[in-house]
């Protein structure tokens, strides 16, 4: 199966971190959306989609490459890094999906946990989730790629 990752890490690099533990699973290569090249993505079998929250939402740079994409279809997953937990009823991941499938991406499941948070105030104590991703979530990250390697259907 051929899959590739396309990961926004902009602060701490914590999502790049789940990204790459997801990636050894997929046997994925790894790219920022600038890197990305759309011929690769178009082959591929699985398309990963990932970044970490900011003010409540996905990186633009992320958003804004999906927005950017033509219209296709594919298998795709998203994943998030935020210092605070989601709604259930509310994923962060969920706005993505949603665009992805109006891209005519078939979404198989879609996975987040916390990680370093040092947007103020938290900064002021020097973050919040200071160890995570830790070893715990990045066996979660893992085991998810390996469902989505199975086909089975993995929410986390
Ligand atoms: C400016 C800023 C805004 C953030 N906004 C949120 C937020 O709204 N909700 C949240 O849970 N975490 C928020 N965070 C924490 C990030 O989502 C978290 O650190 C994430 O793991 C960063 O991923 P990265 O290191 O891969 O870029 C924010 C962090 C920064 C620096």
């Amino acid at each position: 199966m051929k899959a590739v990752i396309v990961c926004a890490s902009v602060s701490h690099g914590n999502t790049r971190r789940v990204a790459d533990s997801m990636a050894q699973v997929l046997g994925a290569k790894v790219v920022s959306p600038e890197q990305a090249d759309l011929a690769e993505l178009a082959e591929a079998d699985l398309v990963g989609f990932g970044s970490g929250v900011f003010y409540q939402r996905l990186h633009p740079r992320l958003t804004d490459f999906v927005k950017a994409l033509p219209t296709g279809r594919g298998r795709a997953f998203v994943f998030a890094t935020s210092g605070l937990p989601e709604l259930p009823l509310a994923p962060f991941t969920r706005p993505l999906v949603q665009l992805l499938e109006r891209k005519g991406f078939e979404v198989d499941g879609n996975f987040s946990c916390r990680a370093l948070d040092t947007m103020a105030p938290f900064r002021l104590v020097g973050g919040i989730q200071k160890q995570r991703p830790n070893a715990g979530d990045l066996a979660a990250a893992r085991a998810f790629a390996a469902r989505l390697q199975d086909g089975r259907e993995p929410t986390l």
